[in-house]
């Protein structure tokens, strides 16, 4: 059995991970992740009860209670780089021994649920309305990084996308990754479905263009009429390709969905959307509530 090396999982003096600061005890299996750090206390505002806080850089973490199930609350801070470690320490603390530095023999799957804002770009698609990924597009690489890529991917509609785009080869390849299933069909009734694209930035690599031009200036055209077996992409934010690649090759279930704060066709955006994040996760917590 392999031993993981001091410099590849950094255990804290404290017994705590590197970045995260949670030891093994303070993690729910229902973990709801979110950009903003602020957005913490939002979610645990409606905790019943609260048995930690913890706080390093922009990773604030509440562990509690909602409606008898336990939960932990993580914000991500924004981007993917952010996402390849909160995930892989979630991981850690759920599957590997700090002890021994190996892993458990036996897994525990974890419930992963990321809550974000986003900007849609398809017409009907409107600000305050809540977004399914069914399936995440990045557009960041990170998931080549790793063994078992094409595993989690879908090959064809990469093939399909980058086909109808003409992708430009200096950028990384696109992946697509499904959210879990079940979480899918769970949360239905309550979100709308979609093909969200994780973008490694917010501004060139999701069309905006402030003083610098996009490589691409029709690039956002050709994803908004890139269709797939009926289905189309949908709307732009920054974590879920690698939230749902990473938790695929580990065995948790993921899944992303936001609240759509900025309409790109349209050209619209609300900066007042805090109600309409505070709905999403009261409806969130109480779908979680209840998930088997
Ligand atoms: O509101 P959050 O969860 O941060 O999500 C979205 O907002 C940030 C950009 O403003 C990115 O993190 C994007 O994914
Ligand atoms: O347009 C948007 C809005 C929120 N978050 C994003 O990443 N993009």
């Amino acid at each position: 059995m392999r031993t993981i090396p001091a410099s590849e999982l950094i255990i804290n003096d404290d017994g705590s991970i590197f970045h995260l600061h949670l030891h093994p005890g303070q993690l729910a299996d229902t973990v709801i992740l979110v950009g903003d750090p602020g957005r913490v206390a939002l979610v645990a505002g409606f905790f019943d009860t609260k048995e930690c806080e913890v706080s390093n850089r922009e990773f604030k973490t509440v562990t509690g209670s909602y409606k008898g199930k336990r939960m932990t609350v993580l914000s991500t801070g924004i981007g993917i780089g952010n996402i390849d470690i909160c995930v892989t320490e979630l991981d850690a603390l759920a599957n590997v021994d700090f002890a021994t530095r190996q892993e458990k023999a036996e897994k525990k799957r974890l419930t992963l649920v990321r809550l974000g804002t986003s900007g849609a770009i398809q017409p009907d698609i409107k600000v305050g309305e809540f977004v399914f990924s069914r399936t995440s597009c990045g557009f960041d690489g990170l998931l080549s990084y790793y063994k078992g890529r094409d595993a989690v991917c879908d090959l064809a509609l990469e093939e399909a996308f980058v086909k109808h785009t003409g992708w430009y080869e200096k950028m990384p390849r696109p992946y697509f990754v499904d959210a879990d299933k079940t979480l899918f069909e769970h949360f239905s009734d309550v979100t709308r479905e979609g093909i969200t694209i994780a973008a490694p930035g917010f501004y060139a690599p999701q069309g905006r263009w402030v003083r610098l031009e996009p490589h691409d200036a029709r690039l956002n055209e050709k994803i908004e009429s890139f269709g797939y077996e009926g289905r189309r992409i949908t709307n732009f934010e920054m974590e879920g390709s690698a939230l749902a690649g990473l938790a695929a090759l580990m065995g948790h279930r993921a899944a992303t969905i936001c609240t759509i704060i900025a309409q790109r066709i349209a050209q619209d955006v609300n900066t007042d959307y805090k109600p309409f994040v505070r709905k999403m996760i009261e409806t969130a917590l109480d779908k979680l509530a209840i998930l088997e």
